[in-house]
């Protein structure tokens, strides 16, 4: 697939933009602080309805404006869609497909799929388990969109859950009246529900990402791996009725330690994926290189998993090149070249590798003009 025309209104430093593109690389050069990145940032939420930089949407709203519009015209195959988001800080985001009548946010995943390599991807490797589960979920998402509302329900289940044994811990500690924990039960069995079909899909992601990274790890640092993905966390059997079942008993198993910290100790919320080069976890023994041809290796792998399963996402490398060394530079430009569109930030032309001839816009001063 690949973006035909990107157009903004008041997404971070633009007022207005429109963007034609077209198949192949895509460079936008300019000096630092220019608006680069906010463009391919803009192209990655309209895949995910999230920011590779920021957890809330207020900053993708430019300073002063209400609301930021954010919309791309989609080429797969013969087939073209116009898909729009409206983002509201602070209250419910709105969208469009081929201008209909409003849909859910939600229901634009699947229309773009991006995979974005950026600077921040070095805590793939080095930062919180939180950090890998998102990883892990997105493309879960990319692979099947209806897990979005499994990953919303579980999210929001796992809130109100939270908040029920908070209050209980509180009313505990403070020798108050006992809350009412009759409805927790019912929250366990929604929480192991939805709990039980995200680990599934983790699971089975990992089993097909794990064989393709150690791939494309071998082909950015030949010799360097084996690397493999173990998923860390209770594994209660192998069928979504096994997991359901684990879960719902470990969730009862823990009740009383919930009920006294006042928080869920079970559930994917709290796994990690387990990142081995050869026989050691890379996080904390890996150095800066091989962490970075891991993440890198993690990417290549989410965009062939993508590709083979017929959704070749759009490649995104926000200002990647200008970080790795000349060897590892190189590699990643031949292994991305082919790709059916290619989208690079970078501050000065000559941190664009010459394989990834094409398309030129200069970003200076909220203009994107083409070179
Ligand atoms: N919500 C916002 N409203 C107005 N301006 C914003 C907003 N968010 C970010 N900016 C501005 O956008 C600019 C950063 O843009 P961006 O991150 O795209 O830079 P870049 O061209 O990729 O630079 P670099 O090469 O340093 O990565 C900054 O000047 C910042 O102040």
């Amino acid at each position: 697939m690949h973006v035909t025309h990107l157009s903004l209104a008041d997404f971070r430093s633009y007022a207005r933009a429109e963007v034609p593109l077209g198949p192949g690389v895509t460079a936008f050069l300019g000096p630092n602080g220019q608006g680069k990145t906010n463009l391919v940032e803009a192209v990655g939420y309209l895949a995910t309805l999230g920011s590779h930089r920021v957890a809330a949407d207020a900053p993708l709203v430019r300073a002063g404006a209400q609301r930021a519009v954010v919309r791309a015209q989609v080429r797969q195959g013969e087939r073209e869609q116009l898909v729009e988001l409206e983002l509201n800080p602070g209250r419910a985001n709105r969208a469009r497909i081929n201008r209909s009548s409003q849909v859910r946010p939600r229901d634009v995943l699947g229309i773009l799929r991006t995979v974005l390599f950026a600077p921040e991807d070095l805590a793939l490797v080095k930062g919180d388990p939180g950090e890998r589960r998102r990883f892990a979920d997105e493309l879960v998402v990319a692979r099947a969109p209806r897990m979005a509302g499994v990953r919303s329900d579980y999210e929001r289940v796992l809130k109100q859950r939270n908040s029920l044994l908070k209050s209980a811990a509180m009313a505990r500690r403070h020798g108050g009246r006992g809350v009412d924990l009759s409805t927790l039960d019912v929250w366990d069995q929604h929480l192991a529900r939805a709990g039980a079909e995200l680990l599934a899909q983790r699971l089975d992601l990992l089993a097909v990402l794990g064989p393709l990274a150690d791939k494309a790890y071998e082909r950015l640092a030949p010799g360097g791996g084996p690397l493999a993905l173990e998923y860390r966390g209770p594994v209660p059997g192998a069928s979504r009725e096994e997991l359901y079942a684990g879960l719902l008993a470990a969730l009862g198993e823990a009740r009383k330690q919930e009920i006294e910290r006042g928080v869920t100790l079970v559930g994917p919320h709290r796994d990690d994926v387990l990142l081995r080069l050869g026989e050691l976890p890379a996080k904390g023994y890996a150095s800066h290189g091989e962490s970075w041809s891991y993440a890198l290796a993690l990417r290549l792998a989410a965009y062939e998993l993508l590709k083979s399963e017929g959704h070749e996402p759009v490649l995104v490398l926000d200002d990647v090149f200008a970080e790795l060394d000349t060897r590892r530079r190189a590699r990643l430009a031949e292994l991305v070249a082919g790709a059916e569109q290619v989208l690079v930030t970078a501050a000065v032309p000559e941190d664009v590798p010459e394989v990834l001839e094409g398309a030129r816009f200069s970003v200076a001063d909220g203009e994107v003009t083409p070179e």
